[in-house]
């Protein structure tokens, strides 16, 4: 199958992975990132190096070149009221400004970044102490604190910016807090408790690094905040005036505002900047450190990968079938633009009342497949080519129409029971809503079938199970609402996806009988997504064999069983036979 040229053109081999790049050359490449990191290091090197770049003393003054204009012979941007060099005294200025946002970035990081670690980490005590602080520090005017301390240590911007750190350093505890919580109840957490590994240990290798994304972003903006108030503060006065700052340089041109309009200029200018580079920055970072590295693809993009020119994959499927999927094939861009194809031209032909059994190792591609059907894929993923025929409509063909199909005409069973009821809600408003969405019919109406169709999938008491919220039932009674909610519209079909995975032996039997029951009565076709080849046994009517993206071998249930001709279906079942025997035997 030939494929029109494409912006993002589709590889089918899946290529050794590549390494991400490390975060300095993804800055450096990425345009934005190279310019404000440019034009940061120009006033990193203006700081490092006044006394070689500034043409003059920062207090030296020339009586005759009092208010001069840009560009006069030795005043590249002019002399202030006094006549001294502007030029010369915002770059003496640049050495204190950052040395005041360092010390903003080092007091909060410190005092932050470690309470945060701690109060998450540990919770408990440490963390109702850590809240309160919190909420103590930032109901604090942060201003006048400022001009309050003033009056006890004089011009004094060091300590100043390190009241400021303070004053920030919620900021870090709240978000590094909030992050340790999530990584702590992780399982990879509860896996290295468990093999004895010591909380520092954890700290330091896993909580870290899961904090050090967040925690560079957010330095980005808290340096551009130091650098703002340290300016305010100078502007305000309540600095040396003796050394010159970025502020103290705009204090004096705003005093001389009437004489030298344009001398606030320069140190507005070169603060702006800086903070703005420092803003944009920081926005960079978090593109780089919070993605992926794969770019989602443009309308355009996904428009030219897909190809549809394949005749067989046009025709109209003859014969009795619920749903028909013709050449699907579906890929995932990746970090160098190319999509990698998971999905190779697979064809399925579901007849009406089958169910039909979609097995295969872990990655093979039947969720892919499912969830084409459905049309849920993750957005990332890229439909390369295909169709999915219902009652002679190509579901592919107008994204419209798959829409209206899923929940009316294609019904959903997924796997997780519980994690797909909402806490918030009663087992009966959820029902009731969706069945509401799918079909016109009144409140009342709803109510009565739904309650009817609960006591069909087994549950014992419906109007009480109507009133309770999901915790409050079990996960096998969870897979039967979820089975009574995507039989209640009447489709044609019903995808499960490992629909009896997350339940115990018992109860899956007594789903999947369930199942088998429902699809009788309704003739309704099922496609039945599972890794367990017992539950194709118990309930497949023909099963596909999936391998890699494509299926390897289609046949009755039976005819597999007995006599599968594909190596790979033959190997398949004497490693499932294995484990059988391995489970008996324990
Ligand atoms: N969001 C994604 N981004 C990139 N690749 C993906 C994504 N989701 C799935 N894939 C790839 O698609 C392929 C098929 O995955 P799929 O989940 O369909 O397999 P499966 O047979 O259903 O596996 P399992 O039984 O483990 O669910 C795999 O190689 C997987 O890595």
């Amino acid at each position: 199958m030939s494929l029109r040229p494409t912006t993002a053109s589709v590889r089918a081999v899946r290529p050794q992975p590549r390494r991400r790049k490390p975060l300095v050359v993804r800055l450096i490449m990425n345009p934005l990132g190279a310019i404000t990191m440019l034009f940061l290091l120009f006033v990193v090197i203006l700081g490092v190096f006044a006394p070689l770049i500034a043409p003059a003393p920062p207090n030296v003054t020339d009586l005759n070149a009092v208010n001069a204009p840009p560009f006069s012979p030795g005043h590249l941007l002019g002399a202030d009221q006094s006549g001294r060099d502007v030029f010369s005294r915002l770059v003496w200025g640049t050495q204190p400004t950052i040395i005041g946002a360092l010390i903003v970035l080092i007091v909060s990081v410190a005092i932050g970044v470690t309470g945060g670690l701690l109060a998450g980490f540990f919770r408990g005590r440490l963390e109702a102490v850590g809240n309160f602080f919190t909420d103590v520090i930032m109901s604090l005017p942060g201003i006048v604190l400022l001009i309050a301390l003033y009056t006890l240590t004089g011009p004094n911007i060091p300590a100043a910016m390190a009241v400021f750190g303070i004053l920030v350093a919620p900021t870090y505890f709240r978000l590094v807090r909030a992050v340790v919580v999530g990584v702590r109840g992780e399982l990879y957490v509860d896996a290295a408790r468990v093999v004895g590994l010591s909380n520092t240990r954890i700290i330091g290798r896993h909580v870290l690094w899961a904090v050090r994304g967040p925690v560079i972003i957010q330095s980005a903006f808290i340096i551009a905040a130091g650098i703002g108030i340290q300016a305010g503060v100078d502007f305000l006065g309540l600095g040396n005036p003796s050394q010159p700052s970025w502020g103290t340089v705009m204090q004096d041109a705003f005093n001389n505002i009437y004489n030298n309009p344009i001398g606030v200029w320069w140190p507005a200018l070169l603060i702006s900047l800086t903070i703005l580079c420092l803003v944009l920055l920081g926005n960079v970072l978090r593109d780089e450190l919070q993605s992926t590295g794969v770019k989602p693809l443009t309308v355009r993009q996904r428009r030219h990968a897909v190809d549809r020119s394949e005749p067989s994959v046009r025709a109209v499927p003859r014969g009795d079938y619920a749903i028909a999927v013709r050449g699907l094939r579906v890929g995932y861009p990746e970090s160098d633009g190319h999509i990698q194809e998971v999905v190779h031209g697979v064809d399925l032909v579901v007849r009406k009342g089958e169910i039909h059994g979609l097995v295969g190792e872990s990655g093979s591609g039947k969720s892919q497949i499912a969830f084409s059907t459905l049309g849920i894929l993750p957005k990332e993923a890229v439909t390369l080519g295909g169709s999915i025929w219902l009652d002679g409509e190509d579901l592919l063909a107008d994204p419209k129409r798959l829409v209206q199909a899923r929940g009316r005409r294609i019904g959903y069973v997924p796997q997780e029971p519980m994690s797909n009821l909402d806490p918030s809600f009663t087992i009966g408003a959820q029902l009731t809503y969706g069945l509401r969405a799918v079909k016109k019919i009144s409140k009342v109406e709803a109510r009565r079938q739904l309650l009817a169709l609960l006591a069909r999938v087994g549950i014992r008491e419906p109007e009480q199970v109507f009133k309770m919220f999901p915790h409050e039932i079990s996960g096998g009674m969870a897979q039967r609402v979820l089975i009574c909610g995507a039989v209640a519209a009447d489709p044609e079909i019903i995808v499960a996806d490992e629909a009896t995975t997350a339940l115990d032996v018992t109860v899956q039997a007594e789903v999947l009988e369930l199942l088998r029951e429902l699809s009788r009565e309704r003739g309704l076709a099922m496609i039945q997504v599972t890794h367990n080849l017992g539950v194709v046994a118990d309930l497949c009517d023909v099963v596909s064999v999936m391998r890699d993206g494509r299926i390897v071998e289609e046949a009755k249930v039976d005819d597999l069983f007995e006599s599968p001709k594909e190596q790979y279906t033959k190997e398949l079942l004497a490693s499932s036979r294995s484990v059988e025997i391995i489970e008996e035997a324990s």
